[in-house]
């Protein structure tokens, strides 16, 4: 195996966990970024992000020198085999992808490439933009390279994991030595790939997102018609994903998708298809059920108690999944909006994404150090996130310590068995409403 001198640019949860996994390979990383503070931190050994199994990783590889942090491009390119891309490509009001940070490593390439580099572009990027990558950087240089689609599949929560454990590895090339040398860098993870042209590339990555969220969609409308017909939807997505063709993941009813992907990158694919003539019917439904499916809860509540002025909620959990301390396209972020709207006092809390939550949510709404004080007292507990810090506590716990009580679990995360007897009413996706037996006066 030649070890070789990578750099990587933008130290986010791809970035920094793309350069860790590098460097834990044997291979010698320069992570470049242009945040001043997120270095600092990661020189002093702390991960900027919130990813199990990260900071270890990190530290470890950063104490056996082959793992850096610098602010400078020039330094982070010098001599360097590869280049990986990995800068955020965040939405636009529009719905297009904002591809301002691309365009501005794509000027710091230009500028500080000194001899021939493989540029590798991690970052969920429209079909055509390594085209724009290599036009621009070709204009602006007479040093040789060659450009590589290389999109990321790793999840939040269990990236880590995930990077050394992928299904495949997309390596989309019109050069078939540049393809070779990232199929050699990644080598060591022993994980198949996938070799294929680079729009290919672009365009595998934003159908695997898009495919993935009509499954979520597709299972929650089949959860509302559960509701509706007094089937239950998790019985419904077991017997379903028996079937190989359709495969047992991605089919968890629930308040939708979040996080910062599915939703760009859904959006993206209606403007990619819109700007070749093509109404892509089919995802511009999925993005309009999960519109519906992140306020469910809220109209859940409405029908409960009529009106929620007044009526104190416990919010457990506001990251958009569990083991992340990402807040983007939080499902949390709309119920909280909506719930002071509606004249409702809430009291949130979760794990590790409290302070993330702080900066987003209205200044109203109350944080609780834990979970049992977040519920203590409160109408009604509206259960975002999964966590197992929520899954734990037992049911009678809930209805101990609310004032109704009653739950709405956006997550399914309880067998509805064990709900009968609890002494609380409680409401989930999809699957029937298990509610107090009270005696009549
Ligand atoms: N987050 C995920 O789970 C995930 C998974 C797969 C693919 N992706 C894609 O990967 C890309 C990165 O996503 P992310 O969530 O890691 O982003 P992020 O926003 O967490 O991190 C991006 C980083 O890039 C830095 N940056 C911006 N311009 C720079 C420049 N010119 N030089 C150096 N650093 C610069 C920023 O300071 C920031 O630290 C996106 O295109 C995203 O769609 C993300
Ligand atoms: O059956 C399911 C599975 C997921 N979700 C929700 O879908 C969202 C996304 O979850 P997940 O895919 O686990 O996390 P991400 O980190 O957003 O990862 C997705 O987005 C990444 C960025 O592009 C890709 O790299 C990953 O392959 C892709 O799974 C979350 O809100 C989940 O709650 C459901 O509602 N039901």
């Amino acid at each position: 195996m030649i070890f070789k001198k990578i750099a990587v640019v933008g130290t986010g949860y791809v970035g920094l966990v793309t350069g860790v996994a590098l460097s834990e390979i044997g291979h010698s990383v320069t992570c470049v970024d242009i945040d001043e503070q997120k270095v600092a931190s990661m020189r002093e050994g702390i991960s900027p992000i919130y990813e199990p199994g990260l900071s270890d990783l990190m530290k470890k590889n950063y104490e056996a020198g082959r793992l850096s942090f610098t602010t400078s491009h020039e330094l982070a390119f010098s001599d360097a085999d590869a280049i990986y891309i990995a800068v955020g490509t965040p939405q636009k009001e529009d719905g297009t992808a904002d591809l301002r940070f691309i365009e501005s490593v794509a000027r710091n390439i230009a500028e500080h490439l000194t001899s021939y580099a493989v540029i590798v572009t991690k970052s969920t990027v429209p079909v055509g933009t390594n085209d724009y990558i290599k036009q621009y950087i070709e204009k602006h240089t007479d040093v040789s390279f060659d450009v590589v689609s290389n999109p990321e599949f790793l999840r939040e929560g269990s990236a880590v994991h995930d990077t050394f454990n992928g299904d495949r590895i997309v390596i989309g090339s019109d050069s078939p030595f540049a393809g070779q040398v990232i199929e050699d860098i990644n080598a060591p993870f022993g994980i198949p790939v996938f070799k294929t042209d680079i729009r290919s590339a672009e365009m595998i990555k934003y159908a695997s997102n898009a495919f993935l969220a009509t499954k979520i969609s597709f299972v929650n409308e089949i959860a509302t018609l559960c509701e509706k017909l007094g089937a239950n939807v998790e019985d419904v997505a077991k017997g379903m994903g028996q079937d190989k063709r359709i495969g047992e993941k991605f089919l968890n009813a629930g308040i939708g998708y979040g996080g910062s992907c599915f939703p760009k990158d859904t959006s993206a694919l209606v403007q990619i298809a819109g700007n070749v003539e093509h109404e892509f019917t089919l995802l511009k439904a999925v993005i309009e059920v999960n519109y519906k499916q992140q306020r469910l809860l809220l109209d859940k509540a409405k029908e409960h108690f009529g009106s929620l002025r007044g009526k104190t909620i416990a919010m457990l959990g506001t990251a958009f999944k569990p083991n992340t301390d990402d807040m983007r396209e939080a499902a949390s972020t709309i119920l909280a909006r909506e719930l002071v709207l509606a004249g409702a006092h809430v009291v949130a809390y979760d794990p590790i994404a409290m302070d993330a939550a702080k900066k987003l949510f209205p200044e109203a709404v109350d944080f609780a150090e834990n979970v049992k004080s977040a519920l203590k007292g409160a109408d009604a507990a509206f259960l975002v996130t999964e966590w197992d810090d929520f899954k734990e506590l037992r049911p009678e716990q809930y209805a101990s310590l609310l004032k109704e009580p009653v739950l709405f679990d956006g997550r399914n995360c309880y067998d509805l068995e064990g709900m009968k007897g609890a002494g609380m009413d409680y409401y989930s996706i999809g699957r029937p409403v298990v509610k107090v037996e009270r005696e009549l006066v």
